[in-house]
């Protein structure tokens, strides 16, 4: 199988233009990824300097019915106009079967964008049905549906998908769910998407969190997204960036521990060994490739910044 996103690069993850070229690769973090409704012009202006990873120009659940064809234009002109960086740019439109999803398809024609997510993604068909009409853009798909999460592994290994997001709203209104701090009633459905994602190396971002003004509860949420093995955090206000940015980044700690861990396993090698002990703890190879990742990944913030 050819990897799509690399999991040995940590969150600085590979994403393949495999559309075409799949030994062609790109490298992007994703630690924070940006709803803005493609029809706030304000906002689309302001997120050239936020310190975003990724942004979802969102076409679908933000923009209402009556400004659909305003926000597509209000889009065109935004990206063509560009100032965007090295921001993943995403553009998230209608389903197909919605009265406006052939029309956003029409309207990504000569959109400088490097993704396009589709959401309420249910199975494979709905991904090859994008794929057909979408040429030559990575896809990503929107798992919000109890039958999209069952049907995530087959998701993930269409040749075309190489991200998923998890709509965590929709998918606790299909469920019946209570929304709970520890988020007990989705954890089957995000760990099973985390597998499907991990299987086939696609990269997988975590649902909003709604309280945008509630930054310890943001960071909880951050803090178990990161924990589970989720690359970032899909966001909603400019007030959440720094924390998903914090959390998701490898902290002070984490890198002395990497850079410990891959000097003691060196010189373990030097003495003939294949274990060495840092902290009280056996550090075998597949230590050092978490390690490394790690390092790879703050190397990669650091040279963004
Ligand atoms: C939630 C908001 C409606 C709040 O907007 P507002 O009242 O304007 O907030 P502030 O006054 O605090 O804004 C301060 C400044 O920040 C800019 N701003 C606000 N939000 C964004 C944004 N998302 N991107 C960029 N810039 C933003 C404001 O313009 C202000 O700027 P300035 O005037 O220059 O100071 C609003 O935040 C918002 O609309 N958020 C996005 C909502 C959204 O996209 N929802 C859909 C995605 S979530 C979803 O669908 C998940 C999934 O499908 C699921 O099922 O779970
Ligand atoms: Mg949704």
């Amino acid at each position: 199988m050819p990897l799509r996103f690399l999991g040995g690069k940590g969150a600085m993850r590979t994403i393949a233009q495999h559309d075409m070229q799949k030994d062609k690769k790109m490298t992007q973090l994703l630690r924070s990824a940006l709803y803005i409704p493609a029809s706030n012009t304000r906002a689309l202006d302001k997120a050239r300097g936020l310190a975003c990873d990724a942004i979802v120009f969102d076409l679908e659940d933000a923009v209402g019915p009556d400004e659909k064809a305003s926000a597509r234009e209000t889009l065109r002109q935004a990206l063509a106009q560009g100032g965007y960086g090295r921001r993943l740019k995403i553009v998230r439109i209608n389903g197909l079967d919605t009265p406006w999803g052939g029309l956003d398809v029409d309207a990504l024609t000569g959109l400088s964008c490097d993704a396009v997510l589709l959401p309420k993604v249910n199975t494979v068909d709905d991904v090859d049905q994008l794929a057909q009409v979408v040429p030559n853009v990575p896809l990503w798909a929107m798992i919000e549906t109890p039958l999209g999460v069952l049907n995530a592994r087959e998701i993930a290994r269409h040749e075309r998908v190489a991200g998923f997001v998890m709509g965590t709203n929709d998918l606790a209104k299909d469920l019946g769910a209570r929304f709970r701090a520890d988020r007990l009633p989705l954890m089957t459905a995000l760990q099973s998407c985390l597998l499907a994602a991990r299987a086939h190396g696609v990269a997988i971002l975590d649902g909003v969190f709604n309280a945008f003004k509630d930054e310890a509860g943001l960071r909880r949420e951050c803090e178990q997204g990161r924990d589970l093995g989720f690359d970032g955090k899909t966001l909603i206000h400019p007030a959440q960036l720094a924390v998903a940015n914090m959390i998701f980044a490898p902290s002070d700690q984490d890198i002395d521990l990497a850079m410990r861990q891959i000097s003691a396993f060196e010189q373990a090698q030097v003495n003939g060994s294949a274990i060495a002990v840092v902290d009280g703890q056996i550090v075998e190879n597949l230590h050092i490739v978490t390690a490394q990742a790690l390092l790879d990944k703050a190397h990669a913030i650091k040279a963004m910044e």
